[in-house]
């Protein structure tokens, strides 16, 4: 049987249980086999911030999605270099898991942001498109391919990677928010303690 592959792509500075939960849910609804979490190397749509070293990103992903058999960590757009495209993260993705279907999982915020994607009218031949709900996002369809986009509804999870490095900044509690070996290594490696 053809695999059906999830695709999570995100900055993850930090991985927090937003994005778990909307894996974990998407993984449920349609049926996936595996979703892979692939963390952006420059996310150039983020050029106007302090993003912290991918390494640390790819560590605290790793951290995160360890304990579910069915999440895995790709580093594909950290070792290619260069800024990341999604078109880049989908097409390497297609040639090392062959016939594979993929299931690209993406947020109210960042689905109506696709139209500024690079080569963005590509994306739809080589993934299926799900977004999913985002406390304080609209999630709606401008316009994407007919069958190219699911939009569902995922627990609300009022997180953002913003604000838990805004709350580590100002020295208070990220515990519940991220996963604990996450709250763990922010400490370790002293992450975040000035906003960037
Ligand atoms: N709480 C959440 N619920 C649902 N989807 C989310 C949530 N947080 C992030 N996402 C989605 O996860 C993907 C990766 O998000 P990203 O790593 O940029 O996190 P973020 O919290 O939006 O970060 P930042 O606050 O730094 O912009 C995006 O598609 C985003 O829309
Ligand atoms: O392809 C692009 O041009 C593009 C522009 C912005 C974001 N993305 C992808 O969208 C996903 C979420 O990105 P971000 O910046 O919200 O963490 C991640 O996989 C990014 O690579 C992709």
């Amino acid at each position: 049987m053809t695999k059906r592959l999830g695709v999570m792509g995100g900055t993850f500075d930090p991985i927090h249980h937003g994005h778990l939960v909307a894996a974990s849910e998407v993984a449920s609804l349609f049926h996936l086999d595996e979703v892979v979490f692939v963390p952006t190397g420059q996310p150039w749509q983020k050029s106007d911030r302090v993003v912290s070293p991918a390494e640390d990103r790819y560590l605290m992903t790793v951290i995160a999605t360890a304990s579910n058999p069915q999440f895995s960590v790709s580093r594909i757009d950290i070792d290619r270099g260069g800024p990341t495209y999604t078109i880049d993260t989908l097409r390497d993705l297609r040639a090392e898991h062959g016939d594979a279907d993929l299931f690209f999982i993406t947020g109210a915020d960042a689905l109506s942001q696709i139209i500024s994607w690079r080569n963005h009218k590509d994306l739809f031949d080589l993934a299926h498109f799900i977004g999913v709900t985002r406390p304080g996002h609209t999630l709606s369809d401008p316009g994407f391919p007919e069958g190219g986009v699911s939009l569902v509804e995922v627990p609300a999870l009022a997180i953002s990677s913003t604000g838990c490095r805004e709350r580590v900044a100002k020295g208070e509690p990220v515990w519940y928010l991220v996963p604990d070996g996450v709250v763990q290594y922010i400490s370790k490696r002293a992450l975040y303690r000035e906003t960037g």
